[in-house]
């Protein structure tokens, strides 16, 4: 497991481009076979990627988080951003589609996860926050969430935003997670930006073409960095950090908080002209 300290706005300006994407770039998540895990000390998150091709991967503690099972004392949600698979839970076998989700709460104990094939392997992408309860382990389809259409193609910000886990949806006890799809000719995603000081977010880009990249905002409004990003990769955006990206090409995105509440609208909004 990946460890990754949390840092501090200060330490920004000090940063080159290396350490930048060292702290907060998660790259290689979908490895044959393999659980890839990172584990970030903002708000206690576990990211993690699992891409199962030639048979069946469990999910299992680690040493780092002190658990026999990943699920003593955590809780996950999982979005498939690959080819059909199935995430089984204790004996409960649930199909998970393309940008299909599932929710396991703390105390799940055989975590399995398997695709429908080895030539379109699913690719399992999973948040994980400490727990204080169980919910019920719950599964929605692709496009079954909350759905929201936000921006407008005059500013190439038209976007369908899919709640999954959160206060009217699948509940949980900090997980907030979901899919961002933009549409044709759109390519900025979360414009005018914010943060929440409140909450980490995490963001995972896919369905991104090989050769396209994502130059996605971060830091203080203030005082703004950037990281290029290409398909399939993760970005920790501290509670304190802008996030917000634009795309050489269409893309969709998972976002996924953790932290103090789960108000999705619970943000702390700024004009962009007063970013720097
Ligand atoms: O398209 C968007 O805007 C988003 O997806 C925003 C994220 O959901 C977010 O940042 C929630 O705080
Ligand atoms: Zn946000």
């Amino acid at each position: 497991m990946d460890q990754r300290y949390a840092t501090s706005p200060d330490q920004i300006p000090g940063m080159d481009t290396a350490e930048m994407r060292r702290r907060y770039l998660v790259e290689d998540l979908f490895v044959a076979d393999e659980v890839r895990a990172t584990y970030t000390h903002h708000d206690r998150v576990v990211l993690a990627g699992i891409m199962p091709v030639a048979g069946e991967v469990p999910l299992v503690g680690f040493p780092e988080i002190r658990s026999e099972e990943f699920f003593d004392h955590r809780e996950a949600g999982i979005v498939n951003v690959g080819g059909p698979g199935a995430i089984e839970v204790d004996g409960t076998r649930y199909d998970l589609e393309h940008t299909g989700c599932l929710y396991v709460g703390r105390g799940a104990s055989r975590v399995v996860a398997s695709s429908a094939g080895p030539e379109n392997p699913a690719k399992f992408y999973i948040v994980s926050a400490p727990a204080h309860t169980s919910y019920p382990t719950t599964a929605v389809a692709p496009g079954q969430g909350t759905v929201r259409e936000l921006g407008d193609p005059l500013t190439s910000n038209r976007r369908t935003l899919n709640q999954y886990i959160h206060e009217n949806g699948i509940r949980s006890c900090q997980v907030v997670m979901g899919v961002t799809t933009l549409h044709d000719g759109s390519m900025w995603n979360t414009m005018p930006a914010h943060t929440h000081d409140r909450r980490m977010e995490a963001y995972l880009y896919f369905d991104l073409p090989q050769d396209a990249r994502i130059i996605h905002i971060f830091g203080r409004p203030q005082e703004t960095r950037h990281l290029v990003m290409a398909n399939e990769q993760a970005v920790i955006s501290p509670s304190w950090s802008v996030h917000s990206g634009v795309g050489t090409s269409a893309y969709s995105f998972v976002w996924a908080m953790a932290g103090e509440n789960q108000a999705f609208d619970d943000m702390d909004t700024f004009p962009v002209a007063e970013m720097r």
